[in-house]
C-alpha cells in the first residue's frame, strides 16, 4: 500500500476536535442494539471497530445507520444462524461472545489480521463453566446460544478486561445472573467500570464489592434517555497533546468532558501534568501549552490501568531529562501488537535510549536533547503505534518513513488529513 514519509512539521498554532471515544461507542451500539425502547446514538467514531460492532448487533437488532447518527433497538425476528466478521476489534470479539452465549441460535464469529492470535481461552473457559457451548475451530470461535441459568464464576484480571465486559453484558441475558470474581492483579480495571457505567445507562445494575462483581439475570435492557453523544477519546487525543510538546506549538483540543472520561485515558493529562506539561483544562475541552512548557521531569508510574496511553506517554518522556519508568504493562503484548517491542522500535528509531522488561511489564526511557530521526518505522498495522510513529516523526530532523500504517483506521481513519491541516508535511510513497 505505500509507505508514509514524513518530513516535518511547519508550526501552526490551532483548535482541534478529539475524536470520539472509540471505547464508549462500542459500548453504547452494544447496549443500543438490546435495548427494548429506540436509541439514537450520536457523534460515534467511525473508526473500523466501529464497524465490527454494528456487524456484529445486525443479526439481534433493528438498526439505522446514517451520516451522523445511527438509531437502534432489540430486533423483534433474531436471526438464528448469524456468521460475523468482527475484523480486528477485541473489545467485539470478545463481547459478543459473551452476548451471542445467552441468545438461542448459532453464532460464528470471525477475527481477521492481528486479532487471531490474540488471548480468547480463558474467556471461553469461563463461559463453559456457566455452561454455555463455545468452542472454536482455529481462530474462529462458535457460540451455540440459549438463556443460561447464570451462576459464579472466576476469571484471571491479569489478561484483558474485555472477558469481564463480556460476562457483565451477557449476565442481564442469564435467569440467575452472574457473579464474578476477578483474580488479581486486574488490569485496565476502569474499562470495567465503563462497562458497568454504560450498564447503568440502560437500566442495568451491577453490584460491586473490591474483586467481585454482580449482576442479576432477567433483566431488560431499557435506555435511560432516547438519545446518548458520545464524549471524545483522552486517549487519542493524547497524540494532539504530545505533538504541541514535542513541537513547541499551543493547541485547544475540543470535545474533551472530564465528567465523562474513562479514567484509564483521563490520566494521560494527570501524568503529562505531573511531568510539567502545561496545560488548563476547561468544560468541554483543553488548552496544550506546548510553547511554554519546556523542561519536563522523569515519571515513574504504574499503568497496569491504562495500557492505551502509554504509546503518547512514551513520546513525552523522550523530552525528559533523565530516566523514567514505567511498570504494570505486562498486557501491552496481548495488543494489536506486542506494543512493549513497538513502543521500543519508535523510540529507538527517534533516538531515545530504551529499554523493556517483556516478562515484568516494564519500560524505561532516557530521553534525548534532539529526536533524530532518518530511520523507517514498521507500525506493524497497529493504530496506536502508526500514531505514536507518525507524531514522534513531526518532530524529527530528519524525514521518517512508516510501512505498515494503514491499521490507524481502527480507531481514526482521519489521523492523516487532520495533522495535515495543522501544517504536517506528510507523503505517500
Ligand atoms: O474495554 C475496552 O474498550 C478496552 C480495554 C483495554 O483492553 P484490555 O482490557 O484488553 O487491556 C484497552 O486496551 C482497549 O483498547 C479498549
Ligand atoms: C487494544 C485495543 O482495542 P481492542 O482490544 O478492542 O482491539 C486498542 O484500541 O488499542
Amino acid at each position: 500500500m505505500g509507505k508514509l514519509i514524513v518530513n516535518g512539521f511547519k508550526a501552526r498554532e490551532g483548535v482541534v476536535e478529539a475524536p470520539p471515544s472509540k471505547a464508549l461507542t462500542l459500548r453504547y451500539l452494544l447496549a443500543s442494539a438490546l435495548s427494548r425502547t429506540w436509541v439514537s446514538l450520536r457523534k460515534l467514531n467511525w473508526g473500523d471497530d466501529t464497524w465490527s460492532m454494528i456487524r456484529g448487533v445486525k443479526p439481534i437488532s433493528e438498526i439505522e445507520v446514517r451520516d451522523d447518527y445511527v438509531r437502534t433497538r432489540r430486533g423483534m425476528m433474531v436471526e438464528r444462524f448469524r456468521v460475523i466478521d468482527v475484523g480486528e476489534s477485541g473489545f467485539t470479539l470478545r463481547v459478543l461472545t459473551g452476548v451471542y452465549s445467552g441468545i438461542d441460535g448459532t453464532t460464528l464469529l470471525i477475527p481477521r489480521g492481528s486479532l487471531i492470535g490474540r488471548p480468547m481461552d480463558e474467556l471461553l473457559g469461563a463461559l463453559k463453566n456457566l455452561g454455555a457451548k463455545v468452542d472454536r475451530l482455529g481462530s474462529i470461535i462458535r457460540v451455540v446460544g440459549s438463556k443460561l441459568v447464570g451462576g459464579y464464576v472466576m476469571i484471571s484480571g491479569s489478561v484483558s478486561s474485555q472477558y469481564i465486559s463480556a460476562l457483565l453484558y451477557l449476565a442481564p441475558l442469564t435467569e440467575g445472573g452472574i457473579e464474578v470474581s476477578i483474580k488479581p492483579p486486574i488490569k485496565s480495571r476502569p474499562y470495567i467500570d465503563a462497562t458497568i457505567s454504560v450498564l447503568r445507562d440502560f437500566g442495568i445494575n451491577a453490584e460491586r464489592s473490591d474483586d467481585t462483581i454482580y449482576v442479576s439475570g432477567s433483566q431488560e435492557f431499557r435506555a435511560v434517555n432516547e438519545e446518548f453523544i458520545v464524549p471524545g477519546d483522552y486517549s487519542l487525543a493524547a497524540y494532539y497533546i504530545a505533538l504541541s510538546v514535542l513541537t513547541g506549538i499551543d493547541l485547544r483540543i475540543m470535545n474533551l468532558h472530564r465528567d465523562r472520561a474513562i479514567e484509564s485515558e483521563y490520566s494521560f493529562i494527570k501524568y503529562a501534568k505531573e511531568i510539567g506539561v502545561e496545560i488548563e483544562e476547561y468544560e468541554d475541552s483543553v488548552m496544550v501549552k506546548g510553547s511554554s512548557t519546556k523542561s519536563l521531569r522523569p515519571l515513574n508510574a504504574d499503568l497496569s490501568d491504562s495500557p492505551d496511553i502509554v504509546m503518547p506517554l512514551a513520546l513525552l518522556l523522550t523530552r525528559v531529562q533523565g530516566r523514567s519508568r514505567i511498570l504494570g504493562v505486562s498486557h501491552l503484548v496481548y495488543k494489536e501488537s506486542n506494543r512493549l517491542r513497538g513502543v521500543a522500535a519508535v523510540l529507538k528509531c527517534l533516538g531515545a535510549g530504551v529499554s523493556v522488561d517483556e516478562a515484568n511489564g516494564i519500560i524505561e526511557i532516557e530521553g534525548t536533547h534532539e529526536i533524530k530521526g532518518g530511520c523507517e518505522i514498521d507500525a506493524l498495522n497497529d493504530h496506536r503505534i502508526v500514531m505514536m510513529g507518525v507524531i514522534g516523526a513531526l518532530s524529527a530532523r530528519e524525514p521518517v518513513e512508516i510501512i505498515n500504517w494503514e491499521g490507524v483506521s481502527k480507531s481514526w481513519p482521519t489521523f492523516i488529513w487532520d495533522l495535515e491541516r495543522l501544517g504536517a508535511d506528510i507523503k505517500l510513497a
